[in-house]
């Protein structure tokens, strides 16, 4: 569990995130939305350690992070996976070798262990004939998977996706997304995905956190979503002609 609180961040004096609250249960799929410039990346960013918050706590399963040693920040970063937009994959190493860098950069396990355990994410996550292939021999739903692949090789117990799905089209972006919540239920791990794609939202949103400016402005599921008279979030969600007669269609609003 992650939980957030009064959490705030400024960059040259204009607050970016303006005293954010909430609570990112374990075996869930929590997604941070918001128009562009809300402070989606900044909020991932101040999760995973890489700003420093200005005011305000991240409690990482009671611990506060700002508060621990050198030490154990390290030993709580080697808990967290991340998958990066655009997958970010290692381009002179093969999928192999991508997917057990995080292993021998951070455990001492052996090379016949690794191997055991890259073996093991890579049926996981359905990577079928591609062990000794390059990232650029494979489609982007593939490095998608190496990247998820990657992230979750050393058992993370929190998961960060930011834009999971960007590059990617339609139908792969629902497979992906249903590869990262069936991943975050059979494990248990705290979930977070920065998005803005409305499927997700609608798909695998079990907690939806929404962002304006900087403020959390609405939290909800994707069934709440659907719901919510909240205008920011009926912009928001509804920013197309067609999804607006859905709405009128389900709702009469
Ligand atoms: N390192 C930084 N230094 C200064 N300002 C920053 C920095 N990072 C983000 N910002 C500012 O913080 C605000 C929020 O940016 P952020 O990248 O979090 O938005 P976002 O919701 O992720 O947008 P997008 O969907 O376009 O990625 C923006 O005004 C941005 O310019």
């Amino acid at each position: 569990m992650i939980e957030v609180k009064n959490l705030k961040k400024s960059f040259d004096g204009k607050e970016v995130l303006k005293g954010i609250s909430t609570t990112y249960e374990p075996g869930k799929t929590n997604l941070i939305i918001g128009q562009s410039g809300s402070g989606k990346t900044v909020m991932l960013k101040t999760l995973l350690g890489v700003h420093e918050p200005d005011s305000g706590q991240i409690l990482f399963d009671g611990k506060d992070f700002a508060a621990l040693d050198p030490n154990e920040k390290r030993n709580l970063r080697t808990e967290m996976g991340m998958v990066f937009q655009g997958s970010a994959l290692f381009d002179s190493m093969n999928v192999e070798e991508n997917i057990g860098f995080p292993l021998k950069m951070f455990t001492n396990k052996t090379n016949a262990e690794i191997k055991d355990r890259v073996q093991e994410v890579i049926d996981r996550v359905k990577l079928i004939d591609a062990n000794k292939k390059m990232p650029s021999e494979i489609s982007g739903g593939m490095q998608k998977r190496v990247a998820i692949a990657r992230a979750i090789v050393n058992n993370p117990k929190y998961l960060f996706c930011d834009e999971p799905n960007s590059g990617l089209d339609p139908k792969t972006s629902i497979v992906i997304d249903e590869l990262i919540q069936e991943i975050t239920h059979e494990y248990n791990i705290t979930t977070v995905i920065n998005t803005h794609d409305m499927n997700s939202v609608l798909q695998i949103g079990e907690h939806i956190v929404f962002l304006k400016d900087g403020e959390l402005v609405w939290e909800g599921n994707s069934i709440e979503i659907m719901q919510t008279d909240n205008e920011d979030i009926v912009d928001f969600v509804y920013s197309s002609e067609l999804l607006k007669e859905i709405r009128k269609f389900h709702t009469n609003k």
